[in-house]
């Protein structure tokens, strides 16, 4: 047996979903760069889920059926007043509720191909609506009911922030969701093959991924890279602060990637965006240290920045609170969980690899009376 600490480079599973080619990002076979420029994410979701892009009736039956869905029971809004909301992350939220959901589901248990595919229009529909009626009970405001003209973007913008959307945010979420859509085998959503692997049901399967996304070297990086520019606070800050973490061996978040060593794909678009927002509420300074960082990371070591990097200042500009912007990486990579539990179920083995065990061997034991 050899061990691969990390599974690094250990193929796990076939997939028609997405790819990373020669550092290219493609779903279903299509370059990033074609979806970024050309669609909404209710196409990448059906994309995702039938490995083709939809027609236009195909996408527009999408959007109403998630609309429909983006709802939250008065139970669930009523267990969460039951906390103190402001102590709680709304990664932690997100995933008890996810679970709650499954609770009022008929179908939770139903593993059948129709049973599933209404299961996860509700489930992608339910995340959008968690999300936002999390950060408006927590300021002591009640939930936004969705629009059932606008985009999933649009009303995701508009539940959260109870106001019509403006075309600048609704170009950058709408870009940000289909950006983070899939991403092949990353952490979260092996997590929620290993999960449905055991044929266990699909919340379960979006609960255990939403706890892998959560953590600060995967989805919770984006909250993490906030954070340190924070504590930059001024661009001429940047490089001394960055050469002390690096001094301590402490890691830069939102560089670095396991797959990508020239550069992640989807950077660029997010890196754009960030110059073009922060310039519009006038604190460029984001944008200006995220680009030192950026430039000296690479040089110094080589680590391109990752999809999470520029997304934080994007989310800022936008007036997001930070600890929300994680929870949106959950509400779009949500239809990539989707469509490899799916994929999954299509084609069924139990994952369940090896350990190297390092342990003693031959220990005597010793009875309760005589142990120290
Ligand atoms: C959506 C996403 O999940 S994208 C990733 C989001 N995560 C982050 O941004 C957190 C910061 N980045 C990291 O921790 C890593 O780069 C990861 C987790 C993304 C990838 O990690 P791995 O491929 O396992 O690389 P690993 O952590 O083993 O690092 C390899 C070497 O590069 C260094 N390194 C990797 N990333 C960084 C970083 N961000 N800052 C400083 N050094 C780093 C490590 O210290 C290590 O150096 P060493 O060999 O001298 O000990
Ligand atoms: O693929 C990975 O390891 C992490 C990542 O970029 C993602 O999940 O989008």
């Amino acid at each position: 047996m050899t061990t691969t600490k990390g599974l690094e480079g250990v193929v796990a599973a076939e997939s028609s979903i997405s790819s990373i080619i020669d550092d290219q990002l493609t779903y279903v076979g299509i370059p990033i760069d074609d979806l970024a420029e050309n669609v909404i994410f209710e196409e990448v979701v059906y994309l995702l889920w039938h490995l083709k892009l939809p027609n236009k009736s195909e996408l527009e039956e999408l959007r109403k059926e998630l609309v429909e869905h983006m709802k939250v029971p008065e139970g669930l809004i009523n267990h969460f007043k039951s906390y103190d909301l402001k102590a709680v992350h709304p990664m932690a939220a997100l995933r008890t509720a996810i679970s709650y959901m499954a609770l009022g589901d008929p179908d939770a248990d139903q593993v059948d191909a129709e049973a599933n595919k209404k299961k996860a229009i509700r489930i992608q529909g339910n995340m959008g609506a968690i999300v936002t009626a999390f950060a408006r009970l927590r300021k002591g405001e009640e939930p936004v009911q969705p629009k059932p003209e606008y985009t999933f973007a649009e009303n995701f913008i508009y539940m959260l922030n109870g106001r019509e959307p403006k075309d600048i945010e609704i170009e950058a979420i709408d870009k940000a969701l289909v950006l983070h859509a899939d991403h092949e085998l990353n952490a979260s959503t092996f997590t929620a093959r290993v999960c449905v692997a055991t044929l266990s049901d699909m919340y379960s399967g979006i609960t255990a991924a939403i706890g892998a996304l959560k953590g600060p070297l995967h989805g919770g990086a984006n909250e993490a890279v906030m954070k340190m520019l924070s504590e930059i606070g001024e661009v001429d800050n940047a490089l001394p602060y960055i050469k002390e973490k690096l001094a301590n061996k402490e890691k830069i978040m939102g560089m670095g990637h396991r797959v990508y060593r020239n550069g992640d794909p989807r950077a660029k678009y997010l890196k754009e965006m960030s110059k073009q927002l922060t310039g519009l509420i006038g604190e460029e300074k984001w944008y200006e240290m995220s680009v030192k960082i950026e430039d000296y990371i690479k040089e110094e070591k080589g680590l391109p920045a990752n999809v999470d990097f520029y997304s934080a200042s994007v989310y800022h500009s936008l007036g997001i609170d930070h600890d929300l912007f994680t929870p949106i990486f959950a509400v779009s990579r949500t239809s990539g969980w989707l469509a490899h539990i799916l994929e999954q179920y299509e084609n069924n083995r139990l994952i369940r690899p090896r350990a190297d065990y390092v342990g003693p061997k031959h220990a005597k034991f010793t009875p309760l009376e005589n142990r120290e």
